[in-house]
């Protein structure tokens, strides 16, 4: 296996015509956000014997507990990215606004910005339950050299020139698209080398497995009540599965792998969702539409809609083609919930 599989490292390079990027850069990105994810990774992986577990006391903006292990990961990859100035500018979940990355000459001559959920799952950490992080890369849309502006991350998804997650489960996998298909590497801890171990992951067209928080049933959209109804009927291929891990990534993962839909439907708690639009929907919408898959908020594209806030959240429904069409069907019912 060592010897014959591609490492991440070389697939990247293979690959590098993809990029349109002559000049590495975008190679090179991609190598920080995989040397990022192996530190992380080293550091998930010792959770129970050191101090990185539990609040770090701290609530980011989206009135949130920060746990530490969100705080740690979120240094590692700014860092990680800043010290090499391989990008002009960065936004995180666990970050107020966004970071201009200035070179050592004052200016940045870079032309990607980055926008990471550091550490997808949190609830999950201390619990020794698979979390992940999310990144997603656009090209600037301000002049190159120029201090980068909010216009460079309020770009629709269907602008990204990549998008990947990073697993931290029973093995470490990183998983990416650069809009030519959809790859997953594992990590082989001994060489510390990411493999590849998934090439071009599709989502079967159908599944028998739903992913969400039915905690929250009382304050769903009606569509959505009367999906999951659907989804429990004994008629055909149901009752479905329901399998919802809390972490997006792995719930992502495994139905990807199986065939599913997760949903994070508004609800009273959460009258626009859950979820972050630039973190979380953009990227997983990337990757599933490259796998086959769909993503929408119950009635829109997710990678259709015009972002306006750097941490606004949507609805999100995403997996298997013809669930989350079919979920749609169910929404479309109330167009009166479409105005989230
Ligand atoms: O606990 P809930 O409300 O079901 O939410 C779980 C969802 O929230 C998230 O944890 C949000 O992500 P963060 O952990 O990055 O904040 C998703 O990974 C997960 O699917
Ligand atoms: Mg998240
Ligand atoms: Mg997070």
């Amino acid at each position: 296996m060592e010897t014959n599989n591609l490492t991440l490292g070389e697939f990247i390079i293979e690959n590098q015509r993809h990029y349109k990027s002559t000049s590495g850069e975008f190679s090179r990105l991609l190598s920080s956000v995989k040397l990022a994810a192996k530190i992380v990774n080293y550091k998930v992986n010792k959770a129970g014997l050191v101090d990185i577990m539990g609040n770090a006391g701290e609530t980011n903006i989206q009135g949130e507990d920060q746990q530490k292990l969100d705080v740690y990961a979120n240094k590692v990859f700014m860092e990680t990215l800043i010290n090499r100035e391989i990008v002009c500018g960065i936004a995180s979940e666990e970050e107020d606004d966004f970071v201009t990355i200035r070179g050592k000459q004052g200016t940045n001559e870079n032309k990607y910005v980055v926008l990471i959920d550091p550490l997808d799952g949190s609830s999950n950490i201390d619990v020794n339950v698979s979390v992940g992080t999310i990144f997603s890369i656009y090209k600037r849309v301000t002049p190159i050299g120029t201090p980068v502006e909010l216009s460079d991350f309020l770009q629709p998804g269907n602008l990204q020139v990549a998008a990947g997650y990073v697993v931290y489960g029973t093995s470490t996998m990183l998983v990416y698209t650069s809009g030519h298909g959809v790859n997953g590497f594992t990590l082989n801890p001994a060489i510390g080398s990411f493999y590849l171990s998934h090439p071009d992951f599709k989502f079967p067209e159908e599944g028998k497995i739903y992913s969400i928080n039915e905690g929250n049933y009382v304050h769903f959209p009606q569509g959505v009540k009367d999906y999951l109804k659907y989804c429990q009927e004994e008629k055909d291929n149901r009752p479905y599965t329901s399998r919802y891990i809390g972490s997006l990534v792995s719930d992502f993962h495994r139905n990807m792998i199986k065939g599913g839909i997760y949903l994070y439907p508004t609800s009273a708690i959460g009258p626009k969702g859950k979820l972050r639009l630039l973190y979380e929907c953009n990227p997983m919408a990337f990757l599933a539409e490259q796998a086959n898959g769909r993503a929408t908020d119950g009635y829109r594209r997710i990678m259709d809609i015009k972002p306006t806030e750097l941490h606004q959240r949507v609805p999100f429904f995403c997996g298997s083609k013809k669930m989350v069409e079919k979920a749609g069907e169910f929404m479309a019912k109330y167009p009166e919930d479409a105005n989230y």
